[in-house]
């Protein structure tokens, strides 16, 4: 709703009022044409003051009411309005003025922000646009370049930077809402004609045409596929090159193609999804609101490899006490040279003094005595890791928190090293550390509610976005992937090259393929684990090469690491790089003439492989596996699976993540394809439709939000 009142004798004052956000529901527009009527209305009143209730402006449209039929007054008409008025009015800007929130300030005749306030037009990552007038009052009032700039990218601005980019006209350190009402009695009465956006031409700019050019390439190589980053750009042109109403029609036009798009549709869920997963709970009925996490100011890092120094930066980042441990002195000299690198840089591009007194370096585990939270982040090997944790939980003081920095490896295992297994828990930090938005929070058998609830508590405080996973081998991104690289490596047995795997993924959406995501991460990585497993030893030639445990086996991988190519860091993987640690990868003829080798050395012929079969190969595999996760009760919902696979493995955010895309697809349609290829290849396993997919498809394939009712019953019946 909107509440009305007047102030200071004669200032109308429009106040927001819709928690958390005062966003613009149906009832909060129909408010705000109630009150603007009143205060137009009224005689004594001279001007008006727009702001939001509790600190916060507005943040934009209700993205709720985008999935449902929208009623109630459009927005678009509502700002004309206020633009219209004959009366100044003066948006009163604190906390956020985000999309809607923003237009609607547009539409006022002066803009004041609070210093601390933040504004933007973040409809594009919604697969939307501004199209309550952003698009066209904008370009108007900052012109062209810096408009597409905070349409095509919806990045957030400061105070500070709008005030530089004249979006706002002032800044304040003081009330916003009194200094609004103070600038709204100073301009009653003066001509508006020059404060309405509207009737501007955007500032004059040469060569508009090559500008638009150059930025529709850029930003159609960011958006790899996704369509709302087009048509802010086409809008801003519309504003660039037509008077304000075909602007105003182009925007309309362009909005209802996004509006309705699967690609819109995904991104809400996203965001949505983003926010369902902070509201965690486990089998066992721990939960987010009955567990209280316990305040963490000082944590240790054990480890100062890659892992452990992005860890470390991304705490000290946060404000936190860090002590790190790195026992060969030679490796600490050279991560604390590292770490303050990073943290220098970091501050640099935040405009703030780098953090560097936040860390301590040690050599002796000693130094940890004190902490409130260990992250354990030593090399990939459980008996070491089991070391380390016997130690922790000797030196630590009692009630430390211990968590452990691993990819795969059994967490219980290393709770039962300790004397308080239910301090222990998993933290999966993806490399870097400090710039992945992902954490995985594992929680074993032991662990307790308020273990868990710490460590995401602490993950949220690094800003991390932090799923809590159940304890079992790959966790959730992990264990998904094998079966997606498993039949990558199966396709180049049959016929397909690096080359167009890569390919049909990256046309999907992916930013690399999966054969340069493995180059890139060193094949070695997955040789380990396979050779831990008794699986990479070297077999016979002829089909037994090709099955382990009974179960199709491709030794693809296992090979190349034997000729020691281990990716860009050797410059030769499954591409090959112009020098060892080169980035850029080419077709290897080498290793095209190895895979016709192997390929004739085992027999199998090669047949023509497209880009629909490889994306339905990896891509259905990689969700049943999902499926199964949900199944296994280890992700709480298709969410938390989703959320995971955005922020730590590159799935195209437009695409929504593998459980949305797989309700996009249809769930018959990747039951019925899993199937056919399961006939096709019965020693594959992965390829087998799970329980839930089936009991899902039986159920009617509800939508995505309706799946933990299945799974609930499913768990009730197992
Ligand atoms: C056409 C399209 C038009 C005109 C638009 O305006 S599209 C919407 C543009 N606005 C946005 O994209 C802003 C989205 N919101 C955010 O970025 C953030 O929520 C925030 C910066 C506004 C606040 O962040 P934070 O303090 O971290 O809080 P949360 O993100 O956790 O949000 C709190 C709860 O509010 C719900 N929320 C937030 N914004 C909206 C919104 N625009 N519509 C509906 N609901 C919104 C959010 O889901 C959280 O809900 P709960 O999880 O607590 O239930």
């Amino acid at each position: 709703m909107a509440q009305y009142s007047r102030i200071s004798g004669s200032v109308g004052l429009i106040t927001l009022k819709s928690p958390p956000v005062n966003a613009l529901s149906a009832v909060v527009r129909q408010g705000i044409v109630d009150t603007v009527e009143k205060a137009l209305s009224d005689p004594k009143v001279k001007s008006v003051v727009i702001c939001g209730q509790n600190g916060i402006f507005c943040g934009g449209a209700d993205i709720k009411e985008f999935a449902g039929n929208m009623s109630g007054p459009p927005l678009v008409p509502i700002i004309h309005a206020i633009e219209a008025a004959n009366k100044p009015m003066v948006a009163a800007i604190e906390g956020i003025a985000l999309g809607g929130g923003l237009e609607l300030a547009l539409g006022c005749h002066y803009r004041v922000a609070h210093a601390k306030a933040r504004l933007g037009l973040p409809e594009v990552t919604l697969g939307l646009l501004p199209a309550a007038g952003g698009s066209q009052r904008l370009p108007r009032l900052i012109g062209v370049p810096a408009a597409l700039d905070l349409i095509t990218t919806g990045r957030h601005v400061t105070a500070a930077e709008a005030l530089q980019l004249g979006i706002v006209d002032q800044v304040t350190d003081h009330k916003t809402v009194d200094v609004a009402v103070k600038l709204a009695l100073s301009v009653a009465g003066k001509p508006l004609d020059a404060r309405r956006i509207s009737t501007y031409l955007c500032p004059p700019l040469s060569a508009l045409d090559p500008l638009f050019e150059e930025v529709m390439q850029k930003v159609r190589q960011r958006a790899r596929g996704a369509i709302a980053p087009i048509a802010c750009v086409q809008a801003v042109r519309a504003a660039a090159a037509l008077p304000y109403a075909q602007g105003m029609e182009r925007e309309k036009e362009l909005m209802a193609t996004l509006f309705t798009s699967g690609q819109a549709r995904a991104l809400q869920y996203s965001f949505f999804a983003q926010r369902a997963v902070s509201k965690w709970s486990t089998p066992s009925g721990a939960r987010w609101d009955t567990s209280t996490p316990r305040p963490v100011h000082k944590v240790a890092v054990i480890g100062l490899g890659t892992m452990g120094r992005g860890i470390a930066v991304a705490l000290a980042q946060a404000g936190l006490s860090v002590v790190t441990v790195e026992p060969q002195e030679k490796q600490l000299m050279e991560a604390k040279q590292a770490v303050s690198g990073m943290l220098e840089r970091g501050a640099k591009k935040r405009g703030v003094a780098p953090p560097l007194n936040n860390i301590t370096y040690n050599s002796n585990i000693q130094a940890v005595a004190d902490v409130d939270l260990v992250i354990e982040a030593v090399f990939e090997d459980m008996a070491l890791k089991k070391k380390v944790f016997q130690q922790l939980s000797v030196v630590c003081k009692p009630g430390t928190f211990l968590c452990t920095n691993t990819s795969a490896l059994d967490v219980d295992q290393l709770a039962s090293q300790t004397r308080t297994p239910e301090l222990v828990v998993g933290m999966h930090f993806f490399a870097p550390a400090n710039v992945m938005k992902l954490l995985e929070v594992v929680y074993g058998p032991r662990s307790s509610p308020q273990a868990l609830a710490t460590a995401m508590q602490l993950g949220k405080k690094i800003g991390k976005v932090s799923v809590a996973v159940g304890n079992c081998r790959g966790f959730v991104g992990n264990r998904m992937l094998k079966p997606y690289i498993e039949q990558a490596f199966f396709l180049l047995e049959e016929g397909a090259t690096p080359e167009l795997v890569d390919r049909a993924l990256e046309e999907f959406g992916f930013s690399m393929g999966i054969f340069k995501v493995s180059d890139l991460s060193g094949l070695d990585v997955g040789w380990r684990v396979r050779k831990g497993d008794g699986l990479a030893e070297p077999r016979a030639t002829g089909q037994s090469a090709r099955i382990r445990e009974g179960r199709r086996y491709s030794p693809l991988g296992d090979l190349l690491c034997e000729q020691g190519r281990f990716g860009q860091k050797t410059g030769r993987g499954w591409y090959q790089y112009s020098k060892p640690g080169g980035r850029e990868p080419s077709s290897d003829p080498w290793f095209h003439s190895f895979l016709k080798e192997y390929r004739a050395k085992h027999g199998l012929v090669p047949r023509a492989i497209d880009h629909q079969e490889v994306l339905e190969r990896c891509l259905y595999a990689l969700i049943n596996e999902g499926f199964r996760i949900l199944e296994d009760g280890i992700a709480a919902g298709p969410e938390d699976i989703d959320v995971i696979y955005l922020f730590g493995y590159g799935w195209p955010s437009y695409r929504g993540g593998p459980m949305f895309y797989a309700g996009m697809v249809g769930l018959p349609k990747v039951l019925d394809r899993l199937e056919h290829y399961y006939q096709a290849h019965p020693d594959v396993p992965y390829l087998q439709p799970c329980t839930l997919l089936r009991r899902l498809v039986a159920s009617g394939s509800p939508p995505v939000h309706k799946w933990r009712e299945v799974i609930k019953k499913l768990h009730s019946q197992l």
